[in-house]
């Protein structure tokens, strides 16, 4: 019999990659995920799921670091395992260019992708316009196969899932859980009143182009090119506070215009696909509990979202630290608790 139920809200990365880490670490736990969006409609889904990030600037490096080097190392074995192409779970390898000098030649996470190293001036020579460059093998992680495969993981750790839109945190209050956990990415802004945070439109093209092997990103990811499993996403756009779902085709345009000067034979690549996602953007990520007062009880609620561009590369480190928040709440109710 389970003793404790916690609730997530959110069908995304973040929210199944928390939902899972709980289910699978606290099988004495009842744990619900609700979301009014699943695969294929969500942020997620959008994204081309590269491992890759800029740091938050007022959380400490080393949490930072850890988030991306757990993530990293929870994916993969799964890329190198029979599972990948299942969970879309890929190794890829390429190059990120900078036309300046970047003020981190060595990113924070440099030692967590494979083969780290600066490249030489003949791979150079064929980006002209780029002074610097960085070579390295990440992992892509496409969400449309991993959200299904973590929805699978999650029921077999004894999870339920809910399709429902939760208006207000006194709905799941009233409904008895003992903790709630807060991923509703951009829907934070709504549901907790959450000003800071903000959209970061995001619009990206499917093309075929099975001959591309690299990714190339171009210095802070104005442009980027990410052979995938099968297509090849090109992009992207950084719109702030732009609410627009619809496809722009002058973006379209644009981001063929600026990917194929990049790699020209994009130019005789067919689209197969444009899709738009507004990246649930905020100053720093915020992975924190606190109680709330919901009608008459305070209810501990744990907050994990505000990812931004990021929410692929830190999700299973962040969904680890929001377990950690979870364990703290068991505790704190039930003192002698084995938790
Ligand atoms: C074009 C583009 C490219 C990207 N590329 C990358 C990349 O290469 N690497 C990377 O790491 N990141 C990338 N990102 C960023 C990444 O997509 C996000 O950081 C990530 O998807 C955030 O995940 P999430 O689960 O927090 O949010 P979402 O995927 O938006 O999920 C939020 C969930 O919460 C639910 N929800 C919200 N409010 C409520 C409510 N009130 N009631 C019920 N349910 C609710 C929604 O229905 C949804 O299920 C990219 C983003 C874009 C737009
Ligand atoms: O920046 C990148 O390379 C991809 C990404 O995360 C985004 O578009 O948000």
């Amino acid at each position: 019999m389970k003793s404790m139920t916690v609730v997530v809200v959110g069908g995304g990365v973040v929210g199944f990659s928390t939902a899972v880490c709980i289910a699978e670490a606290l099988p004495y736990c009842s744990v619900t995920l609700i979301a009014d969006r699943f695969t294929p409609d969500t942020t997620s889904d959008v994204a081309a799921g590269i491992l890759i990030c800029s740091p938050f600037p007022d959380i400490p490096l080393e949490q930072q670091q850890r988030w991306f080097k757990e993530t990293i190392d929870h994916l993969l074995p799964i890329a190198q395992s029979e599972q990948a192409s299942e969970a879309g779970v890929l190794l890829s390898s390429g190059w990120q260019i900078h036309k300046e000098l970047p003020a981190d030649k060595v990113p924070f996470w440099s030692a967590f992708v494979l083969g780290f190293r600066i490249m030489t001036d003949r791979e150079l020579k064929r980006f002209p316009d780029h002074k610097f460059g960085q070579a390295f093998t990440t992992v892509k992680c496409e969400c449309s196969n991993y959200l299904p495969w973590m929805e699978k993981r999650f029921r077999k750790a004894g999870g339920q899932v809910v399709k429902q839109k939760v208006n207000d945190l006194q709905e799941l209050s009233s409904q008895g859980y003992d903790v709630i956990v807060n991923c509703s990415g951009l829907g934070a802004k709504s549901l907790v009143g959450d000003s800071q945070v903000y959209p970061v439109r995001g619009q990206v093209l499917k093309v075929q182009a099975p001959w591309l092997q690299h990714f190339i990103r171009d210095g802070e990811g104005q442009s980027y090119i990410y052979p995938g499993m099968h297509s090849v996403t090109v992009g992207g756009t950084r719109q702030v506070d732009d609410w627009r779902l619809e496809v722009d085709p002058e973006d379209s345009q644009d981001i063929l215009e600026r990917c194929s000067s990049l790699e020209p034979s994009l130019s005789r690549a067919r689209v197969l696909g444009v899709s738009v996602g507004l990246r649930p953007s905020r100053k720093n990520v915020r992975v924190e509990r606190e109680m709330v007062l919901l009608g008459s009880r305070q209810v501990p609620v744990v907050h994990n979202y505000g990812h931004g561009g990021w929410g692929v590369t830190l999700s299973w480190g962040t969904a680890l630290e929001a377990l950690g928040l979870v364990r703290k709440c068991l505790h704190e109710m039930r003192p002698r608790a084995r938790l």
